[in-house]
């Protein structure tokens, strides 16, 4: 039983319309780079610029409002409501979900699933006192789960944590009046491992399903798994704006299939004549020439990484003034948006600027789905994102850039088409955009599957072959798995979770981390590993040094980390921090000083403001789970690193039993060969071990292969301690043996 409801006239641009605005397309396909109205060559550098203080009471501000102001504002906002398409059927959609146990609903960016289907389920409860539980949203970002939360609520009447509200790792705004949550998946996870039929809901949405994170795939998975078991009263609602509806249904037993047709704003699609060499550059070039010639609006560009996220900032926020001043156009303020940025430097992107100036966002596939940024009706799109690719047989993560698929383009341009119509800009030809896969290919295919299998076991399931697999991932990639966390502990020999496994699950950590935190709290230096692991979760802490400052500034860490010289890059993390946390931070040292130390050693500021963050957090965590009157983890004292050679021994060997695979022994020739495969494996340049003495063996974190294969952040072990971490596993494993 499939439906489907029609959509606006106006909205659509299909068949022939489709056509008509692919030409239109193509004869205003810009070129920004030919007539360059700014010669602004010399002026685009590379600096750093300081990065403020972003202060959480500003985002405070905006969530939290009166109660006739939130009145007004809802009442305002339902004038926009009533114009989604999905609004407009919400009879019908209801009929549907209320029919039937599972309901895949397919719409357009932009018709409202995200925002009013959970509104519907909301008055329904409100209607029906006879309905429990209350509705629970999930969404692949954490950033997409505050945005949606903060809009409903907006829309609702209410502020945030009251009737809505979020979860989001390490931030959390509920309260006992919350009926309806937006929530990651992964914390939806981490519900269900306290509660395995998810009482508390009565509805579970599934948000961005074709996203085919692991952690939406596992949630399928679940659902389907108590729907046929415990929970045949629970429903379920699979949204995805692209078609991969057949395999969602077929999946819940050919639930139905709903079609809401109509996006609410057309978005018209420009591309380059000639494809682009920096794409740092064609991004920025696109922005300024879309400050100088285009309408009122606000500019959301995607980028693939961090990297040129930040130097793409720092450009912008450079010759912005200038442009402003010769042109008489915006003043144009650059923000980031990435993962990494916590979640009230995330938020900055969405408050409203006063006076005459245009935001120009430079982010990450983070806001590709789910979000909408208010103002924005510019999207320039460079093509590419990152991706982590896990290389299952060595047990190690590779970084790739790579170009988007055709599915990414459309939600990217989306982004534009949110308020009013919009226009985006491809940073590619026209004839590229075909060739793009039509759909991105499921996580699971390409990820780590460590963590989620201990998720399953940590949840009662021991058949992990058998298990109801949305996708399955191959049997190697699961016996895999099943070994590295039988090696980490985490199993016993029957395959059944052990204690040290259930404090592994608990831990928001990545497993072989989780295992490094639990040794730690057994070798009394918790606190002093809990500060490594702070600096490790938080991603491009060190930043790379432009090449004409690189001697200088490692000559600067060199100088101040006497042991990282010795040991290598974890214990130079634990003296960065120390100076950072101890001297700096608590002293209550400016932020403009803190910015320039950063800045000198070539840092993140805002990344070690994240540190401190994660590390409250995860000391939070192993209060709960560990005795820390045992094991040397105190509030009070002075945590620094005392720097005698048992301490240093003692951390080290912490991190060798999560990362004994990673690992390489000292060969004669002063070469190094890793233990698992016996493959060549060079110290990178970036490393405090880099230019030391050679070591007997060494321990990394990061396998990069370039030219070859580099080693990143580097310690340095003995033989002695490998044999203990990894002799017991040879006989485990069966697989690692020491060459
Ligand atoms: N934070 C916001 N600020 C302003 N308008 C918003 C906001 N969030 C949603 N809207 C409005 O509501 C519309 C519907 O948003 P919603 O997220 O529900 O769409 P969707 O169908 O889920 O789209 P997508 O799949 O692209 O996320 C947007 O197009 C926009 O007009």
């Amino acid at each position: 039983m499939h439906g489907k409801i029609p959509g606006p006239a106006k909205s659509r641009a299909s068949g022939k319309n489709k056509k008509n605005a692919s030409k239109k397309a193509n004869n205003k396909a810009i070129n920004p780079f030919k007539k360059r109205n700014n010669d602004k060559e010399n002026t685009i550098t590379f600096q750093e610029v300081a990065e403020e203080d972003i202060e959480d009471d500003e985002f405070d501000r905006f969530k939290h409002q009166s109660n006739k102001n939130l009145k007004t504002r809802a009442n305002e906002l339902l004038n926009v409501r009533k114009t989604l398409p999905v609004f407009k059927n919400k009879d019908e959609i209801m009929k549907y979900i209320n029919k039937n146990q599972v309901t895949v609903l397919i719409g357009e960016t932009g018709s409202g699933k995200s925002t009013q289907i959970p509104q519907f389920l909301l008055d329904e409860l409100y209607k029906n006192k006879k309905i429990h539980g209350s509705i629970a949203v999930t969404q692949p970002r954490r950033v997409a789960a505050v945005n949606l939360a903060t809009r409903v609520s907006q829309e609702h009447g209410c502020n945030v944590g009251d009737q809505v509200g979020y979860s989001v790792r390490f931030d959390n705004s509920t309260s006992n009046k919350t009926r309806l949550k937006y929530l990651t998946d992964g914390m939806l996870l981490r519900e269900l491992m306290m509660d395995k039929e998810l009482k508390e809901y009565n509805t579970v949405i599934i948000d961005e399903a074709h996203e085919r994170t692991v952690l939406t795939d596992l949630i399928l998975g679940f659902l389907k798994y108590l729907l046929n078991g415990k929970r045949k009263d629970l429903k379920v609602i699979v949204m995805s704006a692209t078609l991969q509806a057949d395999k969602f249904s077929s999946f819940f037993d050919n639930a139905p299939i709903l079609f809401v047709e109509g996006r609410k704003f057309n978005v018209s699609q420009y591309y380059l004549k000639a494809p682009c060499d920096d794409i740092v550059d064609a991004v920025i070039r696109c922005c300024v020439q879309i400050n100088l010639r285009e309408a009122t609006g606000d500019v959301l560009c995607f980028l693939p990484g961090q990297e040129e996220i930040d130097k793409a900032v720092t450009i912008i926020n450079k010759i912005a003034e200038e442009i402003q001043k010769e042109n008489s156009v915006p003043l144009m303020i650059a923000s980031p948006l990435y993962a990494a940025l916590s979640p009230s430097q995330q938020a900055q992107v969405f408050l409203p600027l006063k006076g005459f100036k245009r935001k120009i966002i430079f982010s990450t596939n983070i806001a590709e789905t789910s979000v909408t940024v208010s103002g924005v009706r510019y999207v320039v799109d460079s093509g590419l994102r990152k991706v982590k690719v896990w290389r299952h047989q060595l047990g190690l993560a590779t970084l790739l850039t790579v170009p988007i698929s055709q599915a990414s383009a459309m939600q990217r341009s989306g982004r534009a088409g949110r308020e009013d119509e919009g226009k985006s800009f491809r940073l590619y030809c026209e004839q590229d955009f075909s060739k793009l896969p039509t759909q991105t290919e499921p996580e699971i295919a390409r990820s780590d599957i460590t963590s989620p299998v201990l998720l399953l076991k940590k949840v009662g399931i021991d058949d992990i072959l058998n298990w109801t697999w949305f996708e399955k991932p191959g049997k190697d990639e699961l016996v895999t798995g099943l070994q590295e966390l039988y090696q980490l502990g985490a199993l016993s020999d029957s395959g059944k979770i052990t204690n040290r496994g259930n404090q592994m699950a608990l831990l928001p950590l990545q497993p072989h981390l989780s295992s490094v935190l639990i040794k730690a709290s057994e070798m009394g230096c918790l606190s002093q590993v809990i500060d490594i692991v702070s600096c490790l979760s938080v991603e491009n802490l060190l930043l790379n040094p432009q090449p004409e400052e690189r001697d200088v500034v490692n000559e600067r860490r060199y100088s101040l980390c006497i042991y990282g010289r010795r040991f290598g890059d974890l214990i130079m993390l634990k003296e960065l921090f120390d100076v950072y946390f101890y001297e700096l931070n608590k002293q209550n040292h400016a932020s403009g000083e803190k910015s320039e130390w950063c800045k000198q050693l070539c840092i993140s500021y805002r990344g070690f403001k994240n540190v401190v963050k994660v590390r409250e957090q995860i000391r939070l965590y192993c209060k709960k789970l560990f005795d820390t009157n045992q094991n040397g983890y105190d509030d009070e004292t002075d945590n620094k690193l005392k720097g005698n050679e048992e301490e240093i021994h003692s951390i080290l060997k912490c991190f060798l039993t999560g990362f004994s695979k990673n690992t390489a022994i000292g060969m004669p020739d002063r070469s190094y060969r890793t233990v698992t495969t016996g493959e060549t494996i060079s110290v990178h340049p970036s490393s405090m071990l880099f230019l030391n003495k050679h070591c007997p063996g060494i321990m990394y974190t990061e396998y990069v292969f370039t030219t070859k294969g580099y080693a990143r952040n580097v310690s340095r072990i003995e033989l002695s301690w490998l044999q203990e971490a990894v002799g017991n596993n040879i006989s485990a494993v069966g697989k690692t043996k020491i060459l």
